[in-house]
């Protein structure tokens, strides 16, 4: 544990209200106690540290100038909202943050009435805010009330169409509301797309250095934000260099841009804009990602995820890895095809270093995309490449995925178009919790006519699996493969393509047949050595694809066996599911087959480790044994016992 900081102003900090009693200067030495206190915390924890970081000011005006949880505020992705919890009376649990019941690392409405709407993943909270506007104004009732709304959203949260969904409807609605719009010039990777390139023009541009002064000026001098003289003086030179902003020809009333971690600015923009705001607002706050600590500052990523540190140094304490990821297992893979087929491209939607396509950007630069924070893009864009002539490998993971679905069923699996699905972090994840868990793409997948859906038991499975989808032109196909590190199983130097719906035998036993779908093999092998010692021998097969179903398999693994048990990472309508369905139209059913389908609960897993997740979710080798004495009618013997 690192000495903790020292934090008189902070220390004095139960709730927000206690910031209504504070003084400007006092407001300032509190977002520096707020700044270390957030670091020292982080550095026990590990986390999302650079995006807090970044708006440490910001979340001390916020609280300074609104009245939280009555005014909602609402923070985007809010994997920044560290400085709010600890704001917001959980600071004496703020080192419990992302670990087994302790604090999440995203707002949660359950955690906190100050947690006005929860996230994790980005581009939501205008839409909320309008959503808490509108029902403000219908008379909608919460136990705190409902004054303002507040959307605090990121410029790489900001490009995903759901946030243009949401102002084109603010601007139509024409409600009080508020949205921040906070720039660092940083996605989780360096930002792409126009709108970057727009905002960037909206405060780097030569007219705005002499605006932004101005604006300084201006609006700090204002008492009255919109005193005609000055707003029009700013407005006309802001036509003058770009016209009107988007965010204006949307119906925002666009104010900035201004320092985001100048904390003077902070205050007269917000204490203005409470006083006056009779529509959407829009305040352009620059900000920078990781401020304020050198390691973060100067980091790839900004500090955007940190494991737990050394403080002084910023030396991180990465654990050994034992093998390499899957990440980069099918990375390595697509580039090997990759260099085979010059059809083969790769798109990412903002995650170029998560799902391991850095490396191919560096190496084929003209066939990888980054197309932002923009999923239901990336696949009707991956469609389209399809469609042209190319092997398109969307790689997107599980919990993402589910924003593209609609384009999954209709641009691509209608059409019957090659996309290759490359499904990272499936199953259950860990620190990021039951948001960014990947439960359900074998059900939304395998429920597609003419979609092949595969799972890899290790990395040389993965790796088999890539170079059967780049093969397989028939029609889309994805692959789904856990976050972490694989097993260091010895991966195929030339590894030949799958058959498709065809699984494979691990070993032959009697009496209950294990059918596994994925890494869970893992665990069943573990549970398959106790069951041994206690005379028990199960047969174990490896399904490796949920659709087409191996039928064959199935059908002689019930022949020979009392009991079937299947087991997969995945909520029920997935993989067991589909074997149910099987044996009910083969009618199995009607000649006595035990059968049970291990699968994840019908509940949201809290954050934890992966294995006290599945531990929570009875998904591990003791779960298993169990299963398999229980199917066997030897647990209830014991039970009884
Ligand atoms: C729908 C969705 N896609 C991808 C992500 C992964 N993700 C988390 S934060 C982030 C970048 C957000 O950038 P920005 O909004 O600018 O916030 P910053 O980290 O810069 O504060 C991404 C891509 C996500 N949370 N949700
Ligand atoms: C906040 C967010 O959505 C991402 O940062 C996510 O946490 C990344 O997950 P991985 O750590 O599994 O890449
Ligand atoms: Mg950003």
């Amino acid at each position: 544990m690192t000495d903790r900081p020292i934090t008189p102003t902070l220390d004095k900090v139960q709730s927000p209200a206690d910031l209504h009693r504070m003084s400007d200067a006092e407001l300032r030495r509190l977002a520096d106690e707020l700044r270390i206190e957030t670091i020292s915390a982080v550095s026990e924890t590990g986390g999302h540290l650079g995006a807090g970081l970044g708006v440490v000011e910001l979340t001390v005006a916020l609280h300074a100038v609104f009245d939280a949880p009555k005014d909602k505020i609402i923070w985007d992705v809010s994997h920044q909202c560290y400085p709010h919890k600890i704001l917001t009376g959980r600071r004496d649990r703020i080192r419990t943050l992302r670990t087994k019941d302790g604090l999440s690392g995203f707002t949660k409405r359950s955690e906190s009435p100050y947690d006005a709407f929860g996230a994790g993943h980005s581009s939501t909270s205008i839409s909320a805010a309008l959503g808490f506007a509108v029902a403000r104004d219908l008379g909608g009732v919460t136990p705190e009330g409902v004054g303002d709304a507040i959307a605090v959203i990121g410029d790489g949260s900001m490009s995903a169409g759901m946030a243009f969904e949401a102002m084109n409807n603010a601007g139509h609605l024409d409600k009080r509301m508020i949205v921040i719009l906070n720039d660092n010039e940083m996605s989780i990777a360096e930002p792409t797309g126009a709108l970057s390139s727009y905002l960037s023009r909206l405060y780097t541009g030569e007219p705005f250095q002499d605006l932004r002064s101005a604006a300084k000026g201006a609006v700090s001098l204002l008492p009255e934000p919109f005193r005609e003289g000055a707003k029009r003086a700013k407005d006309m030179l802001k036509h003058m260099a770009i016209g009107g902003t988007m965010f204006e020809e949307l119906g925002f009333s666009y104010i900035g841009p201004i320092d985001g971690h100048d904390m003077d600015q902070l205050l007269s923009v917000l204490r203005t804009v409470k006083a006056r705001a009779d529509g959407p607002v829009l305040i352009h706050a620059i900000t920078k990602k990781g401020k304020g600590y050198a390691p973060a500052e100067s980091a790839r990523d900004k500090g955007h995820a940190t494991a737990k540190f050394d403080v002084p140094s910023g030396k991180q304490h990465k654990a050994p890895s034992n093998a390499p990821s899957y990440t980069n297992v099918f990375a390595e893979a697509l580039m090997k095809e990759a260099a085979k087929d010059s059809k083969i491209c790769a798109i990412t939607a903002a995650m170029p270093d998560g799902t391991g396509l850095k490396k191919f950007m560096e190496r084929y630069t003209s066939r990888c995309f980054d197309v932002g924070i923009a999923e239901q893009h990336a696949v009707t864009f991956s469609a389209g490449l399809a469609a042209g002539g190319m092997k398109p490998f969307c790689a997107i993971y599980s919990t993402f995925l589910q924003r593209g679905y609609d384009q999954v069923v209709h641009d691509v699996a209608i059409q019957r178009l090659p996309v290759r699905f490359a499904i990272d972090r499936a199953g259950l994840v860990g620190s990021d919790g039951a948001t960014h868990a990947g439960s359900y793409d074998i059900a939304f997948m395998a429920n597609l006519p003419g979609m092949v859906v595969m799972a890899a038991a290790d990395e040389a499975e993965l790796t088999r699996m890539v170079v059967t989808a780049a093969q397989h032109d028939e029609g889309p196909i994805a692959f789904r493969f856990p976050r972490g590190e694989g097993v260091g199983v010895e991966i195929p130097e030339n590894a030949e393509p799958l058959e498709i719906g065809k699984g494979r035998m691990i070993v032959e036993g009697s009496g209950v047949a294990i059918l596994s779908f994925g890494t869970r093999l893992q665990e069943v092998m573990q549970a398959v050595e106790v069951l041994n010692a206690k005379g028990i021998t199960p047969t174990v097969a490896d399904a490796r694809f949920a659709k087409p179903l191996d039928r064959d398999l199935i059908l002689d693994l019930v022949a020979k066996h009392d009991a079937l048990i299947t087991i997969e990472e995945g909520a029920v309508g997935g993989f067991g599911s589909h074997v149910a369905q099987l044996l009910a139209d083969e009618g199995v059913f009607d000649h006595g087959l035990k059968f049970r389908s291990m699968v994840l609960p019908d509940t949201f897993i809290d954050h934890a480790s992966p294995r006290d997740m599945y531990a929570t979710a009875s998904l591990n080798a003791e779960d298993i044994e169990t299963k398999v004495l229980e199917v066997l009618g030897v647990a209830s013997v014991a039970k009884r016992a």
